[in-house]
């Protein structure tokens, strides 16, 4: 897979498929909200062996109810690949199940 920064439009068009997620300065962003602590502590478990199966981390932030992704590509010198894309993708796939929205 390319780790080549994206373009601003290359961007905006991968965000297109990808709701919820934004742009905030140079980083992939979503905040997923669950039914209680418990729920989103799960879906971090879920995210963290997501991300270590592709070896591309966000910074992931536990909250109550919350679950926090942001991430770039540091080896690209911290701009938006489609690494980040990839993981925006497995991760919305797999966050229906724990009940997030
Ligand atoms: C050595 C290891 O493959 C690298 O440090 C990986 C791990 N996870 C990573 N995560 C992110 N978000 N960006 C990277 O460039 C990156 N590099």
């Amino acid at each position: 897979m390319a780790v080549e920064p994206l373009s601003q439009k290359e961007i905006e068009d991968r965000l297109s498929e990808l709701p919820g997620w934004s742009l905030d300065g140079d980083r992939l962003t979503r905040v997923y909200r669950l039914d209680s602590h418990f729920a989103a502590a799960s879906l971090a478990v879920h995210v963290a062996r997501i991300q270590d199966e592709l070896d591309h981390h966000s910074e992931l932030t536990l909250g109550y109810n919350t679950v926090s992704l942001a991430v770039n590509t540091h080896s690209a010198g911290g701009s938006v690949t489609d690494l980040d894309v990839e993981l925006a993708r497995r991760v919305e796939a797999a966050a229906p199940a724990h009940g997030a929205r």
